[in-house]
């Protein structure tokens, strides 16, 4: 039997050769065949059983109520398996004679790349870990002395935090890149919020990573760069002109507010700012709402700007942009919130360096899983700090009502990839539907909520959705949350329809008589049910869990159509049936076993996709999802209309962008139009300082703010010095690029944080200079 590399090409070309349909699909099936046989061989030498896995897999989905198209579907599988069954004995034969002829040197050959693999993969998963962990022996030999000294923090015990004192944090946060010193400042900061005034802990908090409440409460801010131009205007004394000047200068309002400030001589000394007056000013001007809501946030900004002293001005405005860009990932405020519980007990003092350490990861490990289950720090703050440590998972348990950020997927690019990595797993294999994630909650009390994959409540949006609900539970089932994807249907070809028609239905103030784009929900996973979390238990129990609570209803909620079968001929059916049914490709999943648990806001290697696009491309495994950080002015038939774009990537721990192409086909004119009117609403003067532009000789004619998210294909990737995706992370001094870029769609259901990171952009570069496929 050939290496791992071998058995990659023989697939690899059969599936290539299985499309043009020619006999070398025959010769090669052979091949495959005796590949699988010894795929088995290694998991379990029973034919019973796989015949037993495969009678379950018919069996389950006989026991459903299909519509006609699903029937049809499910047909062509059971033919599929038939004759499969029939070529088992075969398949074994085959394995017998590979056995005996296998050669020592290749058998070893294999397992070391087994393990290189296995490696490689665990590497990934445990460098999060690892840097908890550095970070936890940091913190454990750490004093806040030092740092509370450089950060002013000197008020008096009982007294408000003052703002002063979250901006000279924020201030040294900014000035290092280092994640660690991040650490040490918020500790210092929190750990004394925690002594002196613990209630001003939350709004601390909240400051820290600029939002004002839970994602899913939808208050926001993020103010439009006029208004706050006018406030600083009038609060300074200075021209509006002026302040335009400045801002096109630097780049930055909350500098140009600050040297305002500076420049402005004041008569009487008005009262300190506090974080929570702050906070509470916030949230006021993030709620007001109807005719004069801009006048009256106005007033409520002038108010805080005229009470700012040093740095104050430059933060403040930069929080009201919604754009505070220090560097502060969310993980890191996380980390540091646990080890300020644990640093501030009065008993962490008498702990020796070890045991320190081991609470210090214990408690971070602790905090990040609630906080995964139940992301409100609402709920998960008073725990803390009004309980030990040991109790917070009980206190803080998931419930519905409460948004989880979904699991993710990680992309492939060939059955071959899915098929090793999760050779020895049992795995199952699900249609890949294209609309829009949708998880969907029902509470005790009756009521229902439907939040999007940035845990948004959508309910709104899906008005037709929330009211026809009901059909499809069960009377035993009181409370859920299930993750589903909606997509646009036909209600009288009772079939999916594409992507692009979900995109036309109307988003906001959708009435319920006015819907003309019928949705269908497709379930595919139950992560919570009748006050039980099902986050730990296998997919297969959490798939049982859906069956059993739900029912099917026409025209308006399925089960997502799977598969449970690891041989790759009936993936690869499956895989074409998906496709002819408007869907994306699949989703193969691991079924059993701690693999199979549910992981929250992760893009998990034990959720594969398996996109039909890019199947046997040896290029590039998914598409990717960029934000669109500048233009250049049209020429000839794109004249009065931007002719192409700059497209940047996010890297989450710097909180900056960096550019990764330049993008200028896949539009229609019809796009190029619309684009020109969206982009132009957020153009801003000059290149802000969270983008990383490198030495690109080509600038854009127009930069924007970071807001328009596109889905990108590409053909491949290359080390680029003109771009900065991933800068130091394959090359000291040069980025990666997308070649052959092509728009595919607008991402309006992610925001600019949620693009295609750096990290990610790294590994498509990497993952296509492996040679997989
Ligand atoms: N059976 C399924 N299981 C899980 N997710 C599914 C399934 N069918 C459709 N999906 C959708 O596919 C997405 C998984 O792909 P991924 O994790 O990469 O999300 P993404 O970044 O939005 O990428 P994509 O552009 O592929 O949707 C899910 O977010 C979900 O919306």
């Amino acid at each position: 039997m050939a290496g791992q590399k071998g058995k990659q090409t023989t697939l690899g070309n059969f599936l290539g050769e299985k499309k043009n349909g020619g006999n070398k699909a025959a010769e090669t099936a052979g091949n495959i065949r005796s590949y699988f046989g010894n795929r088995k061989d290694k998991k379990d030498n029973s034919n019973d059983k796989e015949t037993e896995a495969t009678e379950t897999a018919v069996g389950d989905k006989r026991k459903r109520p299909e519509s006609a198209n699903q029937k049809d579907d499910n047909d062509e599988t059971n033919k599929k398996f038939k004759a499969d069954k029939e070529k088992t004995k075969e398949e074994l034969e085959k394995d017998e004679e590979l056995k005996e002829t296998k050669k020592p040197k290749e058998e070893l050959e294999e397992e070391d790349e087994e393990i290189k693999e296995a490696e490689e993969q665990e590497k990934e998963q445990n460098r999060e870990q690892q840097e908890d962990k550095t970070a936890a022996h940091v913190m454990a030999c750490f004093s806040t002395a030092d740092t509370k000294s450089k950060l002013g923090m000197t008020w008096k015990e009982g007294d408000d935090v003052p703002y002063s004192v979250l901006c000279k944090t924020f201030e040294a946060c900014e000035a290092t890149t280092k994640r660690l010193e991040i650490t040490e400042y918020l500790v210092t900061l929190f750990v004394e919020v925690i002594k002196k005034k613990p209630t001003d802990l939350l709004s601390t908090l909240y400051m820290c990573i600029n939002k004002l409440c839970p994602d899913y409460e939808g208050l926001e801010l993020g103010i439009g760069e006029s208004l706050l131009m006018k406030a600083v205007a009038e609060s300074t004394g200075r021209t509006l002109k002026v302040i335009q000047k400045d801002y096109h200068k630097t780049g930055d309002l909350g500098t140009v507010a600050k040297n305002s400030k500076s420049s402005q001589s004041t008569l009487f000394k008005p009262k300190r700012l506090t974080v929570t007056h702050v906070f509470k000013t916030l949230t006021k001007i993030a709620e007001v709402k109807g005719n004069s809501a801009q006048a009256n946030k106005v007033g409520h900004i002038k108010g805080l700007l005229v009470a700012c002293e040093d740095n104050e001005a430059k933060y403040l405005i930069r929080q009201l942009e919604g754009k505070l860009r220090i560097g502060l990932a969310e993980q890191t405020v996380l980390s540091a919130l646990a080890h300020s519980i644990v640093l501030s007990k009065p008993e962490s003092a008498k702990m020796k360096t070890e045991q320190k350490e081991q609470k210090l990861t214990y408690a971070v490990d602790l905090v990040k899983s609630v906080y995964n289950q139940l992301p409100s720090y609402n709920m998960i703050l008073p725990a803390l700090l009004e309980h030990p440590l040991d109790e917070l998972k009980e206190r803080c348990k998931m419930r519905a009502g409460i948004p989880l950020k979904p699991m993710l997927a990680h992309p492939t690019k060939s059955l071959t990839e899915v098929l090793d990595r999760f050779e020895g797993h049992p795995f199952t294999c699900e249609f890949k539907y294209d609309g829009e994630r949708a998880q969907i909650h029902k509470l005790p009390d009756g009521s229902t909520k439907i939040y999007s994959r940035n845990s948004e409540d959508m309910s709104i949006r899906y008005p037709d959705v929330v009211e026809k609900l009901k059909k499809w539970i069960k009377p035993t089932t009181s409370s859920f949350i299930l993750d589903c994807e909606a997509v646009a249907w036909d209600r009288e070809k009772k079939c999916i329809l594409p992507f692009q028609v979900l995109s036309t239905r109307k988003r906001k103030d959708v009435k319920e008589e006015e819907i003309t784009v019928q949705v269908a929900i497709f379930a595919f996973d139950c992560l919570y049910m009748n006050g039980e979390s099902l986050l730990q238990e296998s997919l297969r129990t959490r798939r049982e869990k859906l069956l059993e609570g739900f029912q099917e209803t026409e025209n308006e909620f399925f089960f997502a159509q799977h598969m449970d079968t690891d041989n790759i001929e009936d993936i690869q059916t499956f895989l074409d049936v998906s496709i002819k049914k408007n869907c994306e490709g699949l989703m193969v999943k691991i079924y059993d076993g701690e693999e199979a648990s549910y992981e929250p806001s992760k893009r998990s290697r034990n959720w594969l996709k398996v996109k039909k696009d890019y199947l046997g491309t040896g290029g590039v495994g998914d598409s990717m999802d960029l934000v669109v950080v500048g233009a250049f002015l049209g020429k000839g038939k794109r004249t009065n209309v931007y002719g192409s774009f700059l497209l940047g990537c996010y890297d989450p721990n710097s909180g900056d962008y960096q550019t990764v192409c330049k993008l200028g086909t896949g539009f229609s004119d019809e796009n190029l139009k619309d684009f020109y009117e969206t982009l132009k609403n957020y153009t801003i003067p000059t290149v802000p300082r969270y983008y990383q532009i490198g030495d690109n000789p080509e600038a854009p004619d127009v930069w924007f703010e970071p807001k328009v998210v596109w889905e990108v294909k590409c053909a491949d990737l290359s080390i680029s010095p003109r771009y900065m995706a991933g800068v130091g992370l394959v090359d000291e001094t040069r980025g990666i690029s997308l070649r052959f870029p092509r728009f595919i769609r607008i991402r309006d259901d992610k925001e600019a944080e949620d693009s295609t990171t750096n990290e990610q952009i790294v590994e498509f570069y990497e993952s296509q200079s492996n040679g997989h496929d």
